[in-house]
């Protein structure tokens, strides 16, 4: 079976062609083999609302799909749905206009709805999302905030998250709906999550949340500084500071982790290491004791290239439990494998319903 894979992104969008076929091998997966060719085209990373990049990205998806067989299915990243359970979402029309008006945030993954319909209605076959950003499966207890009716959210890297926790039980020998595993996503945003049984009970979350700082964002400040800086300015230039001018790069002038890699001998460079190392291993240290002891700990997310500082966070966590380094992302993958698992019959589709 043949479905069509499309992840759009700030910078880039991803497509693979997905060659799906059932197996018996419990090995794999969601019970079935699943074998991708990826394509890759770049655009501009232009400060513009999501939207206003639809018509280019339409565009190089077109060009990138060319040539390739019919699909029986077409599936996108899912965006900001509304929280809602981990699992593959048929997309209606319904689900698509919500995605294109999401009244929760500005962010280009709700695009992945409304051009796997697009695509998937030019091709006469249904169009799916896989574990969108806004999977919420949190516990009641860690919803609750120490301010009523200021709950916590799960807004977070759901699908790599999931896909990277499922490949990590496997590698220590555990079947996922049965292990502990607590997730760290390094990547332009962070988040650390901890699975149980199958289930993302807790998340630092990805966007202005908790958490550590990130290449530009601050993650988790002092209250007090918060409120010194939000009473200092307007607060769209206070989400411009927390957001973009932040985290390494405010530490040391550049949020490009690659060039930091090369500069790690320079004083400051190495203080702003040490100290995202500490405040990583810390957060992973206090999403570890909610769930009891956990079977792994994944590091994945594009700073988890950068080996030798993978390496300063394992040396502070390995006692907890193995670690487990996924570097990048699986999120191509992950799709293919939801949308696989509908299409050879092993899982029904959820409903999307309108929060
Ligand atoms: N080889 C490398 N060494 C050091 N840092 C790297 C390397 N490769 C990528 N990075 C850093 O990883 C970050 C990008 O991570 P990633 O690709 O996961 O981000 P994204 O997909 O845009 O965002 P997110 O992961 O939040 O969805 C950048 O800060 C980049 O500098
Ligand atoms: C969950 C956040 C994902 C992103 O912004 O890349």
């Amino acid at each position: 079976m043949i479905a069509y894979v499309i992840n759009p992104g700030t910078a880039s969008t991803k497509l693979a062609l997905a060659h799906i076929q059932p197996s018996d091998n419990p090995s794999l997966p969601g019970n079935i083999r699943v074998e991708l060719e990826k394509r890759e085209v770049s655009h501009p990373d232009l400060p513009v609302p999501f939207i206003e990049k639809l018509p280019l990205i339409r565009q190089e998806i077109w060009q990138g799909i060319k040539g390739w067989p019919r699909p029986e299915a077409v599936v996108g990243r899912g965006g900001i749905l509304g929280p809602l359970p981990a699992g593959t979402y048929r997309v209606t029309q319904e689900l698509s206009d919500f995605a294109i008006h999401s009244p929760y945030k500005d962010h280009i993954t709700n695009l992945g709805a409304p051009l796997a319909l697009e695509v998937a209605k030019a091709f006469g076959v249904e169009a799916y999302v896989v574990d969108p950003m806004s999977v919420d499966e949190l516990l009641p207890e860690a919803r609750i905030s120490g301010f009523p009716g200021a709950e916590r959210t799960s807004l977070f890297h759901a699908l790599n998250a999931k896909a990277v926790a499922r490949r990590t039980a496997y590698e220590v020998g555990k079947r996922f709906t049965d292990s502990v595993i607590v997730v760290a996503h390094l990547g332009n945003k962070s988040s650390i999550t901890t699975y149980r049984k199958g289930r993302a009970i807790d998340t630092t979350g990805a966007h202005l949340e908790e958490g550590p700082f990130t290449p530009s964002g601050t993650g988790m400040l002092p209250l007090s500084k918060l409120l010194d800086l939000a009473y200092q300015y307007p607060r769209a230039r206070v989400e411009q500071m927390l957001l973009f001018e932040s985290g390494f790069k405010g530490l040391t002038g550049t949020a490009d982790l690659k060039e930091l890699e090369q500069r790690q001998d320079e004083p400051q460079v190495k203080l702003a290491v040490k100290a995202f190392v500490y405040q990583v291993a810390k957060y992973i240290g206090s999403y570890s004791v909610v769930a009891g002891r956990p079977d792994a700990i994944a590091i994945t997310g594009g700073i988890a290239r950068w080996f030798s500082l993978v390496d300063m966070i394992e040396e502070k966590l390995s006692w907890i439990a193995p670690v487990v380094v996924i570097p990048g992302e699986l999120e191509l993958e992950a799709l293919a494998e939801g949308v696989g698992r509908v299409l050879v019959g092993h899982e029904q589709p959820r409903e999307w319903v309108k929060p």
